[in-house]
C-alpha cells in the first residue's frame, strides 16, 4: 500500500496549517489549556485527515471521540451505563460518520492532498484498492491517534516553559528573531522551521520527559528468554518506552527539563517517544511540525501565567499536568 502523506510532512502540513484557525479566538481568557488545545489538535488531525475545516459537526465528533478515549483503558463489559459500553455506542456513530464522507469524496470525484485521499488511491500488493470499511476503520485510528496524544504533549509544553523562564526567554529570543525576518502576515516556511534549534530541542525533551505514549503493546511472536526471563510465544508484553526515557542509566539528571541534552547525539535505541520498527508513528514528523509552528505563535503573540498551585501530574488515561493546566493568558501589546 502507498501511504506516503505523512512521511513527507514538508509539502503538505506547512501549507495545511496555515489555513486553519491556529490559535485562540479572542485577545485574552482564563481557561484550561488542555480544553483549548485539545480542539486546535483535533481541528488539525480532521484537516490532514478529511480536509475538514472547524464546524458543529466537528465540535461533536470530538465529544465522541472523548468517550472513545476514555472507552479504550475501561474494563471491556459492554452493558448500559459502562463507559465501555456508551465508548462503543460512541465509535459506531463516528464510523457512520467517515463512512459519509467517503461516500461523498467518492462521489464528488476530486482528489485532495489529504490521508483520505491517499487512502483511496491506496492498493494492496494485489493491486486492489481498499474498501470503504478499510478506509473507514483506519480514518478513525489516524484521527484518534492524531489528536489526543498531541494536545497533552503541547500541553506539556506549555508547563515547561513556564516552569523554567530561563529556557523561556532564550526561546521568545529565537522566535521573535524568526518572526522578525518574515513581513507582517507572512506564513512560516519550511526553512524558518529548520531555523529554530533550541524550540527544537525543547520539542524533543518535552517527548523524552511527558512520555504520552509511555508504552507499546505487543505479541510474543516465538519463544524468547531475554535477560534469564523466559518469555513464551504468544503472551503479551509492554514495550515501556518511560522506562528508558527517565533512567538515570542512560540521561543524566534525568527528570531535568534540560533542552541542552540534546546537542549531541545519543546512544542508539534510548529514545523512543514515536515507537520503534515497523510500527513507527506515522505522525511524528506532522507532530513536531505542529509544536514548532504552535510555540512560535504561542511566545511571540501570547504572555501567560499558571492560575491557582502546580497539581503534579495525573497518570490516567495517560501522563498530563493534573486539572488541564489553568492559565490567565493575553495576547502581548506591542
Ligand atoms: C506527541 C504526539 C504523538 C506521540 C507521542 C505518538 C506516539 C506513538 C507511538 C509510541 C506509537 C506506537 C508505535 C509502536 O507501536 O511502535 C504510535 C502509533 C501511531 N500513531 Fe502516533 N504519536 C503521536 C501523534 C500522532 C499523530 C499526530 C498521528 C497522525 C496524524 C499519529 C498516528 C499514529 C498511528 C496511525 C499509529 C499506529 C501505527 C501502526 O500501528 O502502524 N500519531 N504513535
Amino acid at each position: 500500500m502507498r501511504l506516503s502523506i505523512l512521511r513527507d510532512s514538508r509539502d503538505v502540513s506547512v501549507v495545511k496549517l496555515k489555513s486553519i484557525s491556529f490559535w485562540m479566538p479572542c485577545d485574552a481568557l482564563t481557561s484550561f489549556m488542555l480544553l483549548i488545545i485539545h480542539q486546535l489538535a483535533f481541528n488539525i488531525a480532521l484537516y490532514v485527515s478529511c480536509t475538514l475545516p472547524p464546524s458543529d459537526d466537528s465540535a461533536k465528533m470530538l465529544e465522541d471521540y472523548g468517550h472513545l478515549s476514555i472507552g479504550t483503558v475501561s474494563l471491556p463489559f459492554d452493558i448500559p451505563g459502562t463507559r465501555f459500553h456508551v465508548a462503543l455506542k460512541k465509535s459506531k456513530e463516528i464510523l457512520a460518520r467517515l463512512n459519509d464522507i467517503i461516500i461523498s469524496r467518492r462521489m464528488k470525484k476530486v482528489v485532495y492532498d489529504d490521508i483520505l485521499s491517499s487512502l483511496m488511491e491506496s492498493t494492496d500488493k494485489n493491486g486492489k484498492y481498499l474498501s470503504n470499511n478499510e478506509i473507514r476503520d483506519i480514518l478513525i485510528t489516524f484521527i484518534f491517534a492524531g489528536h489526543e496524544t498531541t494536545a497533552v504533549f503541547l500541553v506539556w509544553i506549555v508547563k515547561y516553559l513556564t516552569d523554567n523562564p530561563d529556557i523561556l526567554e532564550q526561546v521568545k529570543t529565537e522566535q521573535c528573531h524568526v518572526k522578525m525576518s518574515k513581513s507582517e502576515n507572512e506564513p512560516l516556511s519550511w526553512c524558518d522551521l529548520k531555523n529554530m534549534p533550541l524550540t527544537s530541542r525543547v520539542v524533543q525533551e518535552t517527548l523524552r520527559l511527558s512520555n504520552v505514549a509511555p508504552f507499546s503493546p505487543r505479541e510474543v511472536i516465538e519463544d524468547v528468554e531475554y535477560k534469564g526471563v523466559f518469555i513464551p510465544k504468544g503472551w503479551k508484553v509492554q514495550v515501556y518506552y518511560r522506562h528508558f526515557h527517565l533512567s538515570p542509566e542512560y540521561y543524566k539528571d534525568p527528570y531535568k527539563f534540560d533542552p541542552s541534552r540534546f546537542e549531541l547525539p545519543l546512544k542508539p535505541s534510548i529514545y523512543m517517544p514515536f515507537g520503534n520498527g515497523v510500527r513507527l508513528c506515522p505522525g511524528s514528523e506532522l507532530v513536531k511540525l505542529e509544536a514548532l509552528l504552535f510555540v512560535h505563535n504561542l511566545v511571540t503573540t501570547y504572555s501567560w501565567k499558571i492560575v491557582g498551585q502546580d497539581r503534579g501530574t495525573q497518570y490516567w488515561p495517560t501522563p498530563r499536568p493534573r486539572g488541564g493546566l489553568r492559565l490567565e493568558i493575553s495576547k502581548i501589546v506591542n
